[in-house]
């Protein structure tokens, strides 16, 4: 960006943040004192449009970029209506599944089908433009030269420019910013900028609506409200979605079912809780939680740790098992009660405190997510209790 224009983009926004609402007070001097992040005009709930949800399918999706195997053999299906988030590290292949499904990448090998009909395949690809889904990438993408309008109707082309006008004025309206209708994007703030590539995105109707990082781009305050409304869009036009994300908690919060991906491949995928609470291997365990993590070999089915024994339900004799505690899962009590501990560090955060912990017989202090328990000091001799709900044990071998 040079001088010029980020001097016009920090002079359009600060006359924005003036105004009393949180999105800007419009030419017509309407005042919204809604805060930045509550921007779903519910005055206008239903002018959105709603879609026909799409079922999509996966098969077997293979892609590979010279020695780069970006995926391999994945397969899933999406019910019409489920918001589904593919979950990931970066780099394991959620942004090339999106694309294939999309139909701006073709993949060496696999299927898509949408509503039951091939749109890629062994000998047919149908393109994005044809297949009847939106977008909405990390940047947003849109076209500076166009205004805010313009950039919303560009998804609309194959209506008469009237009615292409019309329905981008609602899907505008829908997401708070009809006002802004005559703006350029850098005029806009990173929030309202995603709320523009949003109307964009739902002014076609689309079947289903594919999201690449749509909220990465925002500052943590304006995230969650942001998410929070832009799903609650989602579930009243009805569309299915699918939602790149490598944040867990983000796809905790928006997803009816969560498919995590690695290096390529799928390694589980259910419900958020289902993911948390049934983790089928170390790796997704991990993914979700910040475990303190005991090594320790099977025996008759348990594992002998400093704190206790454990089930290791499914692991054989003498395997080398990784012993999987929750912060939450451990109870700090009166030195003599469990295991022997010194309370090292302890910091008040609100809801909980975070007590580290060193205890006899381990060789890393643990980490302790406490709301209510004894108050040691710093320095103080404690006692140390797992809860045994709270305890996951995996194979080591394969993390
Ligand atoms: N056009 C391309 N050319 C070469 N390699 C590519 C291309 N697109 C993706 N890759 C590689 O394929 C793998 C998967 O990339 P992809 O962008 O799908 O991952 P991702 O999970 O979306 O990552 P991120 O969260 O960082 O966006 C990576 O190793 C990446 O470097």
């Amino acid at each position: 960006m040079n001088d010029a224009s980020s001097r016009t983009h920090a002079l359009g926004r600060r006359a924005r943040v003036a105004s009393p609402g949180g999105g800007g007070a419009p030419a017509g001097g309407r005042t919204d004192r809604r805060p930045p992040w509550r921007w779903l005009d519910w005055g206008q709930r239903g002018t959105a449009g709603a879609a026909i949800p799409s079922a999509l399918g996966l098969e077997g999706i293979r892609q590979v970029f010279g020695e780069v195997v970006a995926l391999d053999g994945v397969s899933l299906t999406v019910a019409p209506g489920e918001i589904l988030c593919l979950l990931g590290h970066s780099g394991c292949g959620k942004t090339t599944l999106l694309r294939i499904a999309a139909g701006v990448e073709r993949p060496v090998e696999g299927r898509v089908v949408l509503d039951g009909r091939e749109v890629a395949g062994p000998s047919r690809f149908v393109p994005p433009e044809q297949r009847g889904v939106g977008l909405m990438f990390q940047d947003y993408a849109l076209f500076p030269h166009l205004t805010i309008l313009q950039n919303v109707m560009f998804g609309l082309k194959r209506l008469p420019p009237p009615e292409a006008e019309e329905a981008a004025s609602r899907a505008l309206a829908r997401v708070g910013l009809g006002h802004y209708a005559d703006d350029y994007p850098h005029m806009l703030s990173g929030g309202e900028q995603q709320r523009v590539a949003l109307a964009r995105a739902i002014a076609p109707r689309p079947g289903i609506l594919l999201m690449d990082e749509p909220f990465s781009n925002l500052d943590r305050r304006m995230r969650d409200g942001v998410r929070e409304e832009t799903v609650a869009l989602l579930r009243e036009t009805g569309a299915t979605a699918v939602v790149v994300t490598h944040d867990p908690e983000e796809a905790m919060r928006i997803a009816d079912r969560i498919v995590l991906m690695r290096a390529g491949r799928i390694v589980q995928g259910g419900t958020a809780e289902e993911l948390y609470r049934r983790p089928q291997s170390l790796f997704a365990a991990r993914f979700f939680c910040d475990f303190n993590e005991i090594k320790a070999i099977v025996q008759s089915g348990r594992v002998d740790t400093p704190l206790g024994a454990f089930a290791a339900p499914g692991l054989s004799e003498g395997t080398e098992a990784v012993v999987c505690i929750r912060p939450q899962g451990i109870r700090i009590m009166p030195s003599g009660i469990g295991a022997a501990g010194r309370v090292i560090s302890r910091c008040f955060l609100g809801e909980v405190d975070l007590v580290e912990v060193v205890a006899a017989g381990l060789d890393k202090p643990l980490h302790a997510r406490v709301r209510e328990c004894y108050e040691a000091a710093v320095g103080e001799d404690v006692g140390v209790e797992v809860m045994p709900d709270e305890v996951l044990v995996f194979a080591a071998a394969g993390a």
